[in-house]
């Protein structure tokens, strides 16, 4: 791939005190990529986030972001960042559209079409005082504000997890064609394994801060499969080995069949997820 990486992970671990947050985590996102973020709870996904950000500095390693060092990055190159953490955010006080009037204005490259568009999808009132908000409204008004200016890299924290099924559908249709329309690589972490495989193009699996899987989601089927082996039967070297119990075995790069397999078994994402943390 000849383009610029929009965020490079460089073996980054990140702990707190004796807590391993991230373990040697290396990533590369391009333009265009919608990235599904998906681990148990506890296993990195908002610490990866952050670090992305710049909030917070790992402990070894290195992060970069649309070709600059995270910790050294221009205002300018800040602007091409948006982020909806997982609980938005202050603006009490203010109407729904004095809020947008203030944040928009530290961006010159705002899309007001695109904010009356997506004020209108969400059934935001502008006259609404912030404080009044439910939760998910506030959660729509964060995802406008990270949106509206077409960031370069948009990372959200669990961006759904607030919205009902009608207006998360609508979300995660709208986020996919917005990546594809202005080249924007999207980050974001949900447990709602349907939502990733409807909408990602790709798929990054954590397991106590460590990447354990990072692939497109076409290719999943294909090459993540569930064996049922013969007792005492060696792997094929390419297969490399996700999980293990008994006769089970759960593989990445699976490209075919051999002696002693008895069955592959292809796994939607929720399937997956089980057999890989069982
Ligand atoms: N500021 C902090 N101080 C101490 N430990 C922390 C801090 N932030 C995160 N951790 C620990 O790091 C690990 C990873 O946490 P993180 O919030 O990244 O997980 P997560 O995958 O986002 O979880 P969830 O799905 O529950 O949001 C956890 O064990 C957590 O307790």
């Amino acid at each position: 791939m000849n383009q610029v990486a929009t965020l490079i992970f460089n073996q980054v671990s990140k702990r707190f005190d004796q807590q391993v947050a991230l373990d040697g985590l290396s990533l590369q996102l391009y333009p265009g990529m919608v990235v599904g973020l998906l681990g148990q709870n506890g296993a990195g996904k908002s610490t990866l986030m952050r670090c992305a950000l710049g909030i917070i500095e790992p402990t070894d390693g290195e992060v970069s972001v649309l070709g600059s060092s995270v910790s050294e990055l221009s205002s300018a190159l800040k602007m091409q960042i948006g982020y909806v953490p997982q609980q938005p955010f202050g603006y009490e006080g203010f109407s729904v559209a004095k809020a947008l009037d203030l944040h928009r204005s530290f961006y010159p490259d705002w899309d007001m079409a695109l904010e009356t568009e997506w004020l209108q999808r969400f059934d935001l009132d502008p006259k609404q005082q912030v404080q009044r908000l439910s939760v998910g409204q506030r959660q729509s008004l964060a995802l406008i504000m990270a949106m509206s200016y077409r960031p370069k890299l948009l990372i959200l924290d669990e961006p759904v997890a607030s919205l009902d099924p009608i207006a998360r559908r609508k979300f995660m249709a709208d986020l996919f064609d917005l990546a594809l329309e202005s080249g924007s690589c999207v980050l974001f972490s949900s447990h709602i394994t349907s939502d990733l495989e409807r909408v990602a193009s790709h798929l990054a699996l954590i397991k106590q801060g460590k990447l354990v899987l990072f692939k497109e989601i076409d290719a999943l089927r294909e090459q993540v499969k569930l064996l049922t082996i013969e007792e005492g039967v060696q792997l094929p070297e390419e297969l490399q080995l996700l999980n293990r119990q008994g006769s089970k075995v759960l593989v990445d790069n699976f490209q075919q069949e051999f002696a002693g397999l008895i069955k592959a078994e292809s796994l939607n994402l929720e399937q997956l997820f089980m057999e890989l943390h069982s």
